[in-house]
């Protein structure tokens, strides 16, 4: 079976995304490949341990790396000091040393805590990624932000810390559930529409092959990762545009936050849904976007399944208040300031300093009146 390779350029620290079938069962022999000798910490969930850890681990097994393995329960409530801090007792206590790896078998929430657990222990060890979603396929496991949740917000405790090597298997993606395939086509669709109005009017025609894995899975996640591994490469640390992949993150935050992580609630995909929809009709409201794109992205987000308003979200009303305070947590403040990723149009999302509170304020109230 051939797979695809995604270079992310990053000087001494480059590395590649493999992309293609049946990498789980090779990822002892890719991960000998780049860190001969080395054992592993394999770190993932409750659902992925039950469906897919056999087959990583006799593979590991079989190219004779030794290997520890951290079971954590599935979800964002995962993303917290606790478990970082039974990773981090596990891989010590194994006397896992530097040149060893944590190596990451989930999705995004896996990925962020096992990096985090693997930029801290030892002042840094090996990293790989094993990405089993479309959300950590197509975004997470590349680019280096890993991390965990403070109770005053997403993502506040972390660092950035590239892998070695990331390893999408796309055939583990038949197993995901449909909601959770969605909530990961809101990553794809976002880096169409920060500059890419073509890849976006491509999903509009592919999507329904994305969703049934035909060759058009393949080609969005692989599209992504190269949008994702440039964008990267020019702006490790995001001291500019690198920002632009937080299109939809900064309303999509405050709403997972205000959601209290309840998975039957909002899930990260689905708040950069949510997200997108606002960033685009605020942008609207702000005379910076044709009204037309706005209701396309909606139209299109609503099409995968995916929700577009505040409403959508099953549980009761949430209060303005509230939002603008997780809001002014965001990392992307400076000075006080907040600042949104805007956009003046499909493919054509900037970042906006600055931006007046008050109108966010009192968007959002319109926004939780409807
Ligand atoms: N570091 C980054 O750059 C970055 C980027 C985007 C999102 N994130 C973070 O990623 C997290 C969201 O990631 P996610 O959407 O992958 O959520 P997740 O890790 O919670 O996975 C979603 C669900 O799918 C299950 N699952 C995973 N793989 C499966 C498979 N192959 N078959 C069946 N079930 C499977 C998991 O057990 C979980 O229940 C959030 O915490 C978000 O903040 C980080
Ligand atoms: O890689 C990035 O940069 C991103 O912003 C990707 C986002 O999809 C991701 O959710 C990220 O974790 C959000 O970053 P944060 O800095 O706002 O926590
Ligand atoms: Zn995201």
């Amino acid at each position: 079976m051939t797979s695809q390779t995604i270079r992310v350029e990053l000087g001494t620290r480059s590395y590649d995304i493999l992309i293609g079938e049946g990498l789980l069962a090779q990822a002892g022999e890719r991960i000998a490949a780049v860190l001969p000798g080395a054992r592993v910490a394999l770190v993932t969930d409750e659902n992925v341990a039950r469906i897919h850890l056999e087959t990583v681990s006799a593979s590991l097994e079989r190219a004779g790396i030794g290997v520890t393995t951290v079971v954590v329960p599935a979800g964002e409530a995962s993303k917290k000091f606790d478990r970082l801090q039974e990773v981090v007792e596990t891989v010590v206590g194994a006397r896992l040393e530097r040149g060893d790896a944590v190596v990451a078998l989930g999705g995004g929430v896996i990925g962020d805590l096992a990096g985090f657990a693997a930029a801290i222990v030892r002042r840094g060890m090996r990293f790989v990624q094993i990405p089993t979603t479309l959300l950590a396929q197509v975004d997470s496991s590349v680019g280096g932000k890993t991390g965990i949740n403070s109770r005053h917000g997403k993502n506040l405790v972390g660092a950035f810390y590239q892998p070695q090597l990331v390893l999408a298997a796309t055939d583990a993606l038949d197993t995901l559930p449909r909601r959770e395939f969605a909530a990961g086509y809101a990553e794809v669709a976002k880096y169409g529409l920060i500059g890419d109005a073509a890849f976006f009017a491509w999903l509009e025609a592919n999507w329904q092959d994305v969703f049934s894995g035909g060759p058009a899975r393949t080609e969005a996640i692989a599209r992504s990762c190269q949008a994702k591994a440039d964008t990267v490469a020019a702006d490790e640390r995001e001291t500019g545009e690198r920002a632009l992949l937080n299109l939809g993150h900064t309303f999509g935050h405050a709403l997972e936050a205000a959601c209290g992580y309840d998975a039957d609630r909002l899930v990260h995909g689905e708040g950069v849904a949510i997200g997108t929809a606002l960033a685009h009709r605020f942008s609207v409201e702000l005379g910076l976007c044709p009204a037309e794109d706005a209701e396309r992205v909606e139209r299109h987000l609503q099409a995968v399944g995916l929700p577009t308003r505040i409403s959508d979200i099953p549980g009761g009303p949430l209060s303005a208040d509230e939002l603008m305070t997780h809001i002014g947590q965001d990392k992307k403040v400076k000075r006080g300031r907040l600042t949104f990723i805007l956009t003046h149009g499909i493919g054509r999302s900037f970042i906006a300093d600055d931006v007046s509170p008050e109108r966010v304020r009192d968007f959002l109230q319109r926004e939780l009146s409807t």
